[in-house]
């Protein structure tokens, strides 16, 4: 019998990467994890350092395998999932990166997009990338760092250096430099990818200044990208999936049907509703993205981004101080028998979907001398259920009737109040799985198919594990006035004269 029958995979988040290894059956053997350093080198800038993130994927990597007590000629494939939009740029030569990453969060290009918004591109960016004009996306980032880094864009002109999202620069890395490719969920959030043709838009990258020699060759997500050089795992493994991490959750919790959807609570949240081979444009801003390629058929999904979820917990307990550990916000919240007007619209970078707001500021409003740490802590939870609800709204007045059930998960979704509150919100059931790793898992379920080591979706469905479901229980009247009043926090966001421009929560 093949002893290989395991897969590792990868997730390399934004502020951490995590890899876990499992059998046969699906079964998490192992993890290993690592935070790594986030550089804020100007007020609204994010970049990581492209070699922590290698060190820490190798030392994951090798970490994870001996805790589950195995060693690498047990690993049938290796699977990638990965925080998405994030560029780095490096030599061919060399494989050493020109700058740093500059990552999602960064919003150094803002005025960039305000221009082309003023020169009218944004109609024809959306309907063939079906992503918006913001400095969220990739490709404002990459002319960056074309146009600052001396002799980028003549080197890249001719064909010396390569462009990657984080899956793509791992893959280059893990191969000793044999293959530059990415997956088409990767490459669908580069704003240079169109997404009804399947193909780097020629059109895209004149408007962009983007040189073609730059970028990768775009795979479904269960290829046979290149196997690992043999001096990383002392034999070569194959690196058999990739995803993005939003997209890799999607699969990770089985939602393959149409209309199935899933909302993942980490320092963001994203909500993606699978939509099947139907490219539907939103007419509300909703961002209309690949869900997955399998053996050349395409599923969509219809995606609402939320920038601030855990974070502002994060911001409670390291900014603030008013709270000790992220999960006491349960606690805190369920000690109290209302929200008491208390309310925050945690608009730190912005807002995201639907309103995409750049300039918008973040507001804590209602506040009395009876108001304790208690109330910011419920109203920090209690935002990323309104901000999950606006989302819900829009996919419904795009057309796209909303399930039954949400699936949950991300470190957030630990938080029991919270899914409750959401379920409330919502008035529809939310499933949380046992394991919350699904963007690991759904990295793994892609190496898993490409490698036979599962048949096809339905035995991935198979393989589901335990869940806790929570079912809608508040009364109509006191839903409709907390959304009321969320409603009126929201319309005092607008940009506040003075303040600092796109600040991160660190
Ligand atoms: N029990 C909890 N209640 C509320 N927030 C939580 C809880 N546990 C973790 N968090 C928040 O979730 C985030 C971590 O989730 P994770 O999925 O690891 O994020 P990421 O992958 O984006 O780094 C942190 O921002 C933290 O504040
Ligand atoms: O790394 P995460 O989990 O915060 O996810 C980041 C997203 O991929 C950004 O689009």
């Amino acid at each position: 019998m093949n002893k290989a029958r395991h897969i590792l995979a990868i997730d390399q988040g934004t502020t951490s990467t995590r890899c876990m290894v499992f059998d046969a059956q699906a079964r998490p053997l192992s993890v290993a994890q690592r935070e790594f350093p986030q550089h804020y080198p100007k007020s609204g800038w994010v970049e990581h350092d492209a070699e922590d993130i290698w060190r820490d994927v190798l030392h994951t990597a090798r970490e994870a395998v001996d805790r589950a007590g195995l060693d690498a000629s047990a690993i049938a494939a290796i699977g990638i999932a990965n925080q998405r939009e994030t560029v780095i740029v490096w030599d061919r030569a060399d494989g050493k990166p020109v700058y740093r990453a500059i990552v999602w969060q960064d919003r150094r290009t803002s005025e960039q997009c305000v221009r082309l918004r003023a020169d009218g591109a944004e109609e024809e960016v959306r309907e063939r990338t079906g992503l918006l004009l913001d400095p969220y996306f990739s490709a404002t980032k990459l002319a960056w760092i074309l146009d600052t880094v001396e002799g980028a864009r003549e080197k890249a002109e001719q064909g010396r250096l390569a462009f990657g999202t984080i899956d793509s620069f791992l893959l280059w890395r893990l191969t000793g430099g044999a293959v530059h490719a990415t997956d088409i969920t990767n490459a669908a959030r580069t704003l240079l990818y169109n997404i009804r043709d399947q193909r780097w838009d020629e059109d895209l990258l004149k408007l962009f200044r983007i040189p073609a020699a730059l970028l990768p060759e775009v795979q479904d997500n269960n290829h046979l990208f290149g196997y690992t050089d043999k001096s990383l795992f002392g034999l070569p493994i194959p690196i058999a999936g990739m995803a993005g991490d939003q997209q890799a959750a999607l699969i990770g919790q089985g939602c393959f049907a149409p209309r199935s959807a899933k909302c993942t609570y980490g320092t963001g949240g994203f909500l993606l509703m699978n939509t099947g081979a139907d490219c539907h444009i939103s007419a509300n801003r909703l961002l209309t993205t690949p869900a997955y390629r399998l053996d050349g058929r395409i599923h969509y999904a219809l995606e609402g981004s939320i920038f601030v979820a855990g974070a502002a917990v994060k911001w409670l307990r390291d900014g603030l101080s008013v709270i000790s550990t992220a999960a006491d916000t349960g606690a805190m919240a369920a000690g109290l028998s209302d929200n008491h007007g208390v309310y925050m619209v945690p608009a730190f970078v912005g807002l995201g979907a639907p309103r995409w707001d750049a300039e918008a500021r973040g507001v804590i409003c209602g506040l009395t001398l009876d108001t304790t740490a208690a109330h910011l802590a419920r109203a920090a939870l209690e935002a990323v259920a309104y901000q999950t609800l606006d989302l819900v709204s829009t996919m419904a007045s795009d057309g796209a009737e909303f399930p039954a059930l949400l699936r949950v998960d991300g470190g957030m979704a630990n938080n029991d109040w919270l899914c409750q509150f959401l379920a409330d919100m919502l008035q529809v059931a939310v499933e949380r799985p046992a394991n919350l790793e699904t963007t690991v898992r759904g990295a793994a379920f892609l190496a898993g198919l490409t490698t036979g080591l599962w048949e096809d979706l339905p035995a991935l469905s198979k393989l589901t594990a335990e869940s806790r479901l929570f079912h809608p229980q508040m009364e109509a009247a006191h839903r409709d006035r907390l959304i009321d009043g969320w409603q009126d926090a929201q319309r005092r966001t607008s940009s506040i004269p003075g303040s600092i421009p796109g600040s991160i929560p660190g």
